[in-house]
Parts: structure tokens; sequence; C-alpha cells
């Protein structure tokens, strides 16, 4: 375990966590939060630079939700820390099993000062196991979990068509988490562009005293957003994913050059080039980027391009990805 690590405390109960932001800003430091579901890459890793920009400590979770997941969807096999095993003399731990020291060594030599990594954050019956928090997986103990945030509108669109439990889960663990972590700040990343928005919508509309932040999408080299799920991808289907980026630049050139002015013509192109990929549609929509509304033409307003398409999964099944771009706005260097 590097020197760091030993530094690094993690949390796994919800007391302890606000016991320890409590102290924290009672001596007057500014909390920021980055919520992940783990198996970190430069994406998360982002997230935590920005926090550290606006925030004196920054605590980042780990927690695979499943109240964000359907029975049918890929909760059991979403990749989390390499199986735990157990490690040696590692101070404190000894002879205890621990998920991979993975996510905790990057999150540590990030500059994250705490990890928020609890086994689960619902009540449910003892032995059901955080399986039976997944939706349509419940059990109907008259002392299970029964309460949930919902944000009516935004949620519906896009990943709300094939996924309609989804933002529901999100935004009842983020409420959970913020009531937790008591954070003044919360960074999110665009690469899951309408969780962002649905979340700022949440915090307006229940008061919550969070400023929340949405990073630029992190990119590998190839043009591939970064996502946990890549990690799922067979080698052909890796390659076949690029369509997806590739779409979205050939997007924002032929718009920016005039070689398109319908939504339509958009969609359809990038649609072509993910099924010619084998990849499976969910969507590939146009929307006003402020308010994920219908529009009618590309140059009234910033418009979000928004991707969600299925390709082979190494091991069974398929992985969905999703990527995005806003036409009509500057790129930030
Ligand atoms: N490539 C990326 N660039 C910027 N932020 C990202 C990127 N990938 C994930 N994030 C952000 O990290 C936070 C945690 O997301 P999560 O743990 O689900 O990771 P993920 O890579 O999105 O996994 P998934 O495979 O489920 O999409 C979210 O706010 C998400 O938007
Ligand atoms: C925000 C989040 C951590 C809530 O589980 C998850 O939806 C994610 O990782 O994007
Ligand atoms: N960031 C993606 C979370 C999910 O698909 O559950």
């Amino acid at each position: 375990m590097s020197s760091d690590e030993q530094e690094l405390p993690v949390f796994t109960t919800a007391a302890d966590m606000r016991n320890w932001v409590r102290k924290q800003k009672k001596s007057g430091r500014k909390v920021a939060l980055v919520p992940t579901m783990g198996y970190l890459h430069e994406g998360h890793l982002s997230l935590v630079k920005a926090a550290k920009e606006r925030a004196d400590i920054v605590v980042a979770s780990i927690y695979v939700n499943p109240t964000q997941f359907a029975a049918h969807e890929d909760f059991d096999v979403y990749p989390r820390n390499p199986v735990r095993r157990s490690i040696g003399s590692s101070r404190g731990f000894e002879g205890q099993t621990l998920p991979a020291l993975d996510d905790r060594a990057k999150l540590a030599a990030a500059g994250c000062h705490a990890v928020f990594e609890p086994e689960s954050l619902y009540v449910s019956v003892p032995g059901a196991g955080e399986g039976s928090n997944v939706v349509g997986r419940e059990t109907q103990h008259p002392d299970s979990h029964e309460t949930y945030v919902t944000v009516e509108r935004l949620q519906r669109p896009l990943c709300g068509g094939s996924r309609p439990h989804f933002f529901r889960g999100v935004c009842t663990v983020v409420t959970k988490l913020f009531h937790i972590c008591e954070p003044d700040v919360a960074v999110f990343g665009r690469k899951d562009y309408q969780q962002w928005r649905v979340i700022s919508r949440m915090v307006r509309d229940l008061d919550f005293a969070v400023e929340v932040v949405g990073m630029p999408i992190c990119r590998e080299p190839d043009g591939l957003a970064m996502s946990s799920r890549n990690a799922r991808l067979s080698p052909e289907a890796r390659e076949k994913a690029l369509c997806i980026s590739r779409g979205l630049a050939w997007a924002e050139a032929a718009v920016a050059e005039g070689r398109v002015s319908e939504p339509s013509e958009v969609s359809s192109h990038i649609r072509g080039l993910i099924e010619e990929a084998g990849g499976k549609v969910d969507y590939v929509e146009l929307l006003d980027a402020g308010n994920l509304g219908p529009i009618s033409d590309l140059a009234s307003q910033p418009t979000l391009l928004a991707i969600a398409a299925h390709f082979p999964a190494k091991d069974r099944g398929t992985v969905r990805l999703i990527d995005n771009t806003v036409l009509g706005e500057a790129k930030k260097e």
C-alpha cells in the first residue's frame, strides 16, 4: 500500500462520513463531493482535479447504486474493483479482505482527501443483499427502503426512454450522498449530460445548498469517451464503438461548415454509421442543450447531439455506451 493510501481515510458508514465532513467544515474548510460508481479512469480523476480547484477538501464516493439499474440491466456485471483480495500487513487491515486498492490508490494520487465507500445505502431485509434494491427485484418487506426523488420532465427524454427507472435512482442516491457528505460543491461529468442537467434541476427545485459543476468529457487518445463500461467491450467492439465519437466529430464539422442544416440529416447519418459498425442504436437525438426540449433547426440554440448505442460485450450480452456533444457551442480548450 503506498504511503498516500495509508493517509487516505476510507469511510463505510454514513455516520462516520458525516462526522468527518462536519469536523472539516467546523474548521472552515469548503468540501467538494465527486460521486462515482468506481472502476475509476482519468475521466473520474479529472473531476477530482476540478473539485480540488473549487474546495479545500475533496471526498469521492464509490458506490454502484442498485436503484438506478433495472433487473434486466448490468448491475451484476458492472465493472467493479478487481476481485477483493486479502492483503498482508497494511496498517489496520491485517487479514481483512479489501477491494483492490486500485481505485483508492488513484484517488489518493489525485489528491482526494477521503473516500466514502459504503457496502449499502438502502435499508433492506437482512441477507437480501444489494441486489434486492435493483428495480424489479425489490423485496416487499415492510421495513425496506421506499422513498425516492424524481425530476419529472427532464428525466423523460433520451435515457428516460429505455431506462425509465434510471434517473429516479440517480436522484435518490445523490440526495442521500448530499445528506451524508454535506458538500458545498458536487462535481459531475458532461459525459452523462442528461444526468448533469437532471441533478442540477433537482438541486434548484429542492433548494440544496450545493453548487453543481459539470465538467467536459475525457476521451481516450482515439476519441472513445472514457467510461467504466468500456472494460466490458470485446476487442472488436471497442474498435467498432469508435463510430460514436467519429460521428460526433463529423457532426461538429458538418454543422460548423454549413454542410448540414436539418437535425434529421445529422441523426440519420450518425444512425447509419452506428448500424454499419454493428451497433444497436438506443437513440441518436438532437435537443435543446439547455432544457432538453425539442428543436426545429440547428441555428436557433445550442443543440445537444446525444447518442446511446449497444455493442457486444466480451463476456455476455451487450454494453450500452453513451456520448454527446453540443453543436454551436465554442469548444473549451
Ligand atoms: N469520460 C468522462 N469524462 C468526464 N466525466 C466522466 C467520464 N466518464 C464518467 N464521468 C463522470 O464520472 C462520474 C461517475 O460516473 P460513473 O462512475 O458512472 O463512471 P462512468 O465511466 O460513467 O461509468 P459508466 O460505464 O457507468 O458510464 C459521473 O459524473 C460521470 O459523468
Ligand atoms: C452519479 C452516480 C455516481 C450516482 O450513482 C452515477 O449515476 C454515475 O456514476 O454517473
Ligand atoms: N454514469 C452512468 C451511470 C449508469 O449508467 O448507471
